[in-house]
């Protein structure tokens, strides 16, 4: 870095200015920057300055603490505080076109942010306000400037529509954009309120009755549903969204009271759609949409024709095969081409089991297609889409109450590149000695408040581990997450569970921060990480990227102080919001049966407050919460937006990764709570059925062993790891039965099902309930217990390969040369001579006449001089004979060698 450029956040400090401010200014005065943390020439440092100096109002923004207390006063009506940027303008903007004289009342907030005399008062919000995040952009990205408002007089013909002159949500509405004129401001508010007024439209609008409750109700089930669409569709075909939008935009309309106007908040529902989309640190570069041909292909739950059937199964196989779902193997069939037994018998012979109609996974698909010379293009919506953020927990009642809320901050990387250890140096703990095998086996999730300018900025970091196993966990960490931490060791650089991070992060659509750790070690190479994440759609910022790259120690503890001023800056640009007055909502991060407490699960609240006696439903578990643990250990009262809390008082141990939310009253909880139990109670019964029947006809067939596992572990994440890692063992020939899979300690019901049906139970990280060993004892059962992952896994696949049949091997003894031959009254003998090795009485042999085997048989007598002896080493001479052979012929060669059993492997 030359001296002579300045970094804008120095600048920033230097200005006694939050970093928004300057970026602001750098927008006005056209400095291009990438981040807060880019530099610029003295030049143009000078200007901002001298822009900065000119300011007319207070240099730094109103402390929030001040602007947003945690018990808001009643807000006065004329100037609501705002609660974010895009709030605040557009209450400006409907102010403006209303009434102008209101306008100087409510500048007031807007200037809080960053104020802008030269802007002229009836500018809406200016793009550079909001999406312009160079930092979470990836390289190639586009940079998402607002469309463009188009000529007033074009009046649009879905007057909502009229929303996309907001420039905040490009994601939303650039596509509008192209069919349908954005108008201008000034149209928006024409059409917002249009002058419908219903006959109650003059009473006061703060109170609404039931049947306008009902119908803000449904308005905003549709919107979520249509939002949830959104993202679910997000980056398949444009007009997807379009009908979406335009659809929740004539919901709004239609039902909007003219009478609830923007000062009293009620455009929330407007205000909910026109969010913007999350800041995108990168786009997922991994698949490249090729133009997709209009054919008929059936997508996943589409019934496929007959029509279709035949069309597929033409001769030709497709080159390129392009999914966006799961397939059955018929289906899958149908678009290679191929019959379904080809599918069936590719599956047999890799070791998987599959019928006609069963349900292909991803994985498995690319599997037979790479088998079969099929390139395969997967559309990853569904995937990203799990794996999409769902830090947005926010409902249209929640956005006249919003505050800021500590990031959620997920450390991910390969195993062994040190995120225990970073994390551990960050909070200045020693969880890294304490882990069994060094690995790092559940989910963690710690609270750490950082010191930054002149206030105290909280973070909440999650660990999640970095083993292949635990891939499951770690799209959990991403999907909870604001920004990513990307750990890379600098001496061993990109490894397959970066990328895979990687990749977790990036449909998760969460900024990346790379932290490129271990810089102490002799062998680090900083720069070589770099270049090899360029290939990941992470270029660092000196390379002309923007992805911020921090060279750390964990060990050492060196430039941590760095990383976590870069997380605090990525989070401040990072609009999060949270509404801490209603009731809590958010996600299971980790659940384990305790054995005093029951069963506990670590709950991250991202939306409300978590108090103690709140009835709450975990995916399918009820729960009234008896306690709050924080991760020091502290009891809590009460858990605001972004905290990670250990609850106690659920009825059952939860799914990790199942979101949760507290309910008025209990009743309606419990009520909900059974109705999902049951609903999965029939699903588990009808695969179950699924799997029972396909390996019944296997066993039948004769072809598969099983090895019949119960497997107890501490938490859920273990039990997810496990179960993965064991689908990954070759089953061709020993099938691996796993009869129940929970967290919890060994009990005897876990015994008696043992002894049952034959099953050894596997304990990992648990415990034995009292009496359960003394009952396997009894009944014979073998428990094996582990802490380490690999170990047991290794244990396992050796249980299975010693169910295999053992094959019988040759293993060479020895050669000797027939030097004469004697015809005896017994038989004929064969004066041999051992040349290597050692002969043996009754050991297999082979006699080699030139480049023949004469004879094949057992060396039934063996003898020194006149004795009879069991073998003879090489450099001897001995008399050999067999009572079924008696030609041999001088210069015979005798090949000497015994048949074993060994031990197969599984393949
Ligand atoms: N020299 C050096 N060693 C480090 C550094 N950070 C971590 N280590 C070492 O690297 C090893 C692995 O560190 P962990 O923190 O357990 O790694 P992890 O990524 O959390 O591993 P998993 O929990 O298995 O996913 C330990 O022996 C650490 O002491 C560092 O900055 N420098």
């Amino acid at each position: 870095m030359s001296n002579d450029r300045v970094r804008i956040y120095d600048l920033s400090r230097d200005l006694n200015l939050d970093n928004k401010s300057v970026l602001e200014l750098c927008d006005r005065l056209n400095v291009s920057y990438k981040t807060c943390s880019s530099t610029i020439t003295e030049d143009e440092a000078d200007r901002i300055r001298q822009a900065a100096q000119n300011r007319p109002s207070t240099p730094r923004p109103i402390p929030r603490a001040e602007a947003r207390p945690s018990t808001p006063a009643p807000k006065p009506k004329e100037a609501p505080a705002p609660k974010n940027k895009e709030l605040q303008i557009r209450s400006y903007t409907y102010r403006q076109s209303e009434e102008e004289e209101a306008l100087p009342s409510l500048e007031a907030p807007l200037r809080r942010e960053a104020p802008r005399p030269s802007q002229p008062a009836a500018r809406p919000l200016r793009p550079e306000l909001r999406p312009q995040r160079p930092t979470l952009r990836p390289a190639d990205a586009p940079v998402q400037r607002p469309a463009t408002p188009t000529s007033p007089t074009t009046i649009p013909r879905r007057p909502a529509v009229a929303l996309p002159s907001e420039p905040a949500v490009p994601a939303l509405k650039a596509p509008r954009s192209r069919s349908e004129p954005t108008p201008e401001p000034s149209t928006v508010e024409v059409v917002l309120f249009p002058p419908k007024a219903k006959p109650d439209s003059k009473a006061p609008a703060k109170r609404k009755t039931r049947e306008q409750e009902l119908a803000d109700e449904e308005k905003m089930n549709k919107l979520n549903a249509n939002l949830k669409g959104k993202r679910r569709h997000r980056g398949r075909e444009v007009e997807v969204e379009e009908e979406e939008d335009t659809e929740v935009n004539i919901d709004l309309l239609e039902s909007e009271p003219t009478s609830e106007v923007p000062d009293e908040g009620n455009s929330t529902a407007s205000m909910y759609l026109m969010r913007p989309p999350k800041p995108k640190s990168t786009t997922t570069p991994t698949t490249v949409k090729p133009n997709r041909p209009q054919t008929s292909r059936p997508r996943r739950g589409e019934p496929v024709s007959r029509t279709l059937d035949t069309a597929a199964r033409t001769p030709s196989k497709p080159e390129l095969l392009e999914l966006t779902g799961s397939l059955t193997v018929q289906q899958l069939a149908e678009q290679l081409a191929v019959h379904d037994t080809e599918v069936i018998k590719t599956l047999f012979l890799k070791g998987k089991m599959v019928t006609v109609t069963q349900a292909l996974d991803m994985a498995t698909i690319e599997l037979v297609c790479q088998e079969l010379g099929v390139e395969v293009i997967i559309h990853t919506i569904e995937a990203s889409s799990s794996a999409r953020k769902e830090t947005e927990m926010l409902e249209a009642t929640d956005l006249d109450n919003l505050h800021h809320r500590p990031p959620v901050v997920t450390v991910m990387g390969h195993v062994d590149h040190g995120k225990t250890t970073l994390l551990d140096a960050i909070r200045k703990t020693r969880v890294a000695q304490g882990e069994a095998g060094g690995i790092t086996q559940h989910i963690g999730a710690y609270h750490v408040d950082v010191p930054h300018e002149d206030s105290t900025k909280r973070i909440v970091f999650l660990d999640t581990p970095g083993h292949e196993a635990f891939t499951a966990m770690r799209a959990r960490g991403a999907k909870v997450t604001d920004v990513a931490i990307l750990v890379v060791a600098a001496d061993d650089g990109v490894r397959p569970q970066t990328i895979e991070a990687i990749r977790h992060a990036q449909a998760a659509q969460v900024p990346i921060i790379v932290a490129i750790n271990k810089i102490d070690k002799d062998g680090a190479q900083p720069d070589r990480v770099k270049t090899e994440l360029m290939t990941y759609a992470l270029v660092a910022e000196e390379y002309g990227g923007d992805t911020i790259m921090v060279p750390v120690s964990a060990l050492k503890g060196h430039n941590l102080e760095t990383l976590l001023e870069m997380i605090v800056l990525v989070s401040e640009v990072t609009d999060l919001y949270a509404n801490p007055d209603r009731p809590a909502k958010g996600t299971v991060i980790e659940a384990h049966l305790d054995r005093a407490r029951g069963p506990v699960a670590t709950l991250l609240v991202q939306n409300g407050t978590l108090r103690v006696g709140d009835p709450l439903v975990a995916g399918a578990v009820f729960a009234k919460v008896r306690a709050m643990v924080n991760d020091q250990g502290q009891r809590l009262e009460a858990a605001p937006p972004s905290s990670a809390v250990e609850v106690w008082g659920l009825t059952e141990v939860p799914t990790a990764g199942d979101e949760f939310e507290v309910y008025g009253e209990e009743k309606q909880a419990r009520a909900l709570a059974q109705e999902r139990a049951q609903l999965e109670r029939t699903r588990q019964l009808t695969n179950r059925q699924i799997s029972l029947g396909t390996f019944s006809q296997q066993a039948q067939e004769g072809k598969l062993k099983e090895l019949n596992l119960i497997l107890k572990a501490d938490v859920q994440g273990s039990v997810e790891a496990i179960v993965n890692s064991l689908k990954q063992l070759p089953q061709q020939e020993v099938q691996l039965g796993i009869l129940l899979s929970a967290p919890g300690e060994v009990t005897e019901t876990d015994v008696d099902l043992a002894a049952a049906s034959g099953a050894v139970i596997i304990g990992f990280n648990t415990t034995l309930a009292s009496g359960a060993r003394k009952a396997a004892d009894i009944a014979g059962v073998d428990i094996r217990e582990y802490n380490i992952i690999y170990k047991l896994l290794e244990d396992i696949q050796g249980a299975m390969e010693g169910l295999l049949e053992p094959e019988l091997v040759e293993e060479p003894l020895g050669q000797a040369e027939v030097r004469a031959v004697f015809t005896l009254s017994k038989g004929v003998v064969a004066g041999c001579y051992v040349q290597s090795g050692k002969l043996q009485r009754n050991c297999h042999v082979r006699l080699h006449r030139g480049n023949q085997v004469v004879w094949q048989g057992t060396l039934e007598s063996l003898r020194r001089v006149k004795d009879d002896v069991r073998e003879v080493a090489a450099g001897y001479e001995c008399g050999v004979s067999c009572s079924d052979f008696q030609a041999w012929q001088e210069n015979d060669q005798i090949e000497a060698f015994l048949r074993v059993t060994q031990r197969r492997k599984l393949t």
